[in-house]
């Protein structure tokens, strides 16, 4: 699904005005009516108590139209228009208009403090007040208004986008912004969804397609590309059945040091269940036990003590994993730096591994074309240096992968996978994973998709959503907080065969 930013929805509109010859007033009516629709299948005429605040723009608009349907089906509303400026859009007058032709009550006018109303908890809030047209900071009672309104603490839904969040940056004030239980979304989700500092704005989204023009929306390159299991399904690979193990690759786990050899038996072992014929782990010899042990069916090289000194692979094979628990000392770097300078195999750089190439320039020039580095937050910090707001982050992890024609996978709820300028967002995933080793497992399942012999750009996006989706599965069964990364593991196939389950249809009300 693409995500699309608010200048290339507003293009959408016009666009869809022209070649569907209908006017803004028909748009904004069809696309509320819509959001109305969401809300009344789930009230069901229910009699509680719903407020409704209006901006002056658009948004304000669509909330005119909700308040307008709502009181024709019998809903119990009060309408407030919210008077941040006098410039009032065309389609918010005539929405003004139709709502007090048609009601007793008119909206009310909120102009400072003392015209805020009271709301209950068992209330509900429709949020019209901005949509993607916020382009400043909101005036202080309008900050004081959304605080008075999440203070409340009642059922929230956001139209378009939460009030008070920009399309493209942090908010001013973080607790200037609506917190929405869910937002009903138009045509694309927004890209503000999935980023930890504007994220958490909504608790659920719902996307609604309002019918915009379907050639544009073909053609437009989007912001980001949201990957659900319908995109997903089509990059599975079946397998063929005369085939044997040399047909699915040879995957070598490199990593471990005294203490941390654990992420070395999650990587290798998550690269079998994703399924590589053959996984072989290189690590110091303090890990030969463990590994065997543990893993009966990966095979094992060892060098060095406790922490790797030299990485020399003469065994043939597809793909590499490499930086889980490896440490960062100077014999160890040196070993890594080697080992880049000669390596011709397709890598997955993780963990320590990055944190060496974060440590000098250079470094990353050795950074072989299509590698794929999986940073958690810190160590994407240590990699691009550190950003003022999420939409910086992303521009500085493009601009990396760019120089150093790498994937890189910004990890963490909605990981996303940036290649150049191409974002994907993976739709899987969840907060029992924030556990220690789930990253070694995403490196393992990347590396074991590689060398079954997807390309690096698929094994990212492939692997990304099968790992979170094995969390889901998992976090299903046993709850967020007991959730292990050995659960990851666990649930591989599940997720494998979660992915040809068909969606059970819903009954019709
Ligand atoms: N194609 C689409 O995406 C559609 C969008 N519609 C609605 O239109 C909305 C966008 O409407 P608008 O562009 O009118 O914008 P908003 O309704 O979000 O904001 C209203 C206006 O306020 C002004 N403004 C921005 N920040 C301000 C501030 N801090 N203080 C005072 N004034 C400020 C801006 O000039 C802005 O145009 C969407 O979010 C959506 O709800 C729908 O009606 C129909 C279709
Ligand atoms: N809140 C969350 N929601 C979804 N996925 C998460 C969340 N927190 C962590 N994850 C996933 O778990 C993994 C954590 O990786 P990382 O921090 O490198 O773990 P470790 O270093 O312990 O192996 C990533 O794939 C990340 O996307
Ligand atoms: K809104």
């Amino acid at each position: 699904m693409k995500i699309l930013s608010a200048n290339q929805l507003k293009e959408a509109d016009q666009v869809t005005l022209e070649n569907q010859q209908i006017s803004s007033l028909d748009l904004m009516e069809r696309a509320a009516s819509q959001v109305f629709n969401s809300i009344h299948q789930k009230l069901k005429g229910a009699p509680i108590l719903i407020h409704v605040f209006c901006g002056i723009g658009n948004n304000g608009g669509d909330g005119l139209v909700i308040s307008r349907l709502l009181l024709e089906h019998g809903y119990t509303v009060k309408t407030y228009i919210v008077n941040f400026s006098e410039h009032r859009s065309p389609e918010f007058l005539d929405n003004y208009d139709r709502l007090k032709s048609m009601s007793k009550e008119w909206p009310i006018q909120l102009r400072s403090e003392e015209d805020f109303p009271k709301i209950a908890r068992q209330d509900m809030v429709i949020d019209a007040i901005f949509g993607i047209g916020l382009n400043r900071p909101m005036v202080s009672w309008v900050v004081d208004l959304v605080k008075h309104i999440n203070e409340a603490r009642c059922f929230t839904l956001g139209v378009d986008v939460p009030s008070g969040l920009y399309s493209d940056k942090a908010p001013d004030d973080p607790n200037a912004v609506i917190v929405a239980s869910t937002t009903v979304t138009f045509q694309s989700p927004k890209m503000v969804f999935f980023l930890p500092q504007t994220g958490k704005y909504t608790e659920n989204f719902e996307v609604i397609d309002i019918g915009l023009d379907k050639d544009f929306l073909h053609q437009v390159n989007p912001q980001a590309l949201l990957f659900h299991k319908r995109e997903i399904s089509t990059l599975y690979k079946p397998r063929p059945k005369f085939s044997h193990k040399g047909t699915y690759g040879h995957a070598v786990i490199i990593g471990g040091s005294y203490g941390k050899i654990g992420s070395t038996i999650l990587a290798s072992k998550a690269a079998l269940r994703i399924g590589a014929g053959l996984v072989s782990a290189y690590v110091p010899e303090c890990g030969y036990i463990p590994l065997q042990t543990s893993n009966p069916e990966v095979m094992v090289i060892t060098d060095g003590e406790k922490n790797i000194t030299t990485i020399d692979i003469s065994i043939s094979h597809n793909a590499i994993g490499i930086g889980m628990g490896l440490g960062t000392s100077d014999q160890t770097t040196t070993a890594f730096i080697k080992f880049l300078e000669q390596n011709k195999s397709p890598l997955v750089i993780d963990a320590d591994a990055i944190n060496i190439l974060a440590k000098n320039d250079n470094y990353k020039e050795l950074i072989p074309e299509n590698a794929i580095l999986t940073p958690h937050p810190k160590e994407l910090e240590r990699l691009v240096g550190s950003w003022e707001h999420d939409f910086e982050k992303i521009e500085k992890a493009k601009a990396f992968s760019k120089k150093y024609h790498c994937i890189l996978i910004i990890k963490g709820a909605y990981s996303i996978v940036v290649a150049g300028n191409n974002l994907y967002v993976n739709s899987t995933g969840n907060q029992g994973m924030a556990t220690a080793g789930s990253g070694d497992v995403l490196t393992g399942v990347i590396t074991g998709l590689i060398a079954q012999g997807y390309d690096p750009l698929q094994a990212s996006i492939f692997g990304t959503y099968l790992h979170g989706r094995a969390g889901d599965i998992g976090a299903s069964k046993k709850g967020y907080e007991s959730l292990i990364a050995g659960d990851l593991i666990t649930n591989l196939g599940n997720a494998y065969v979660d992915l040809f389950k068909r969606e059970a249809t819903k009954p019709e009300n």
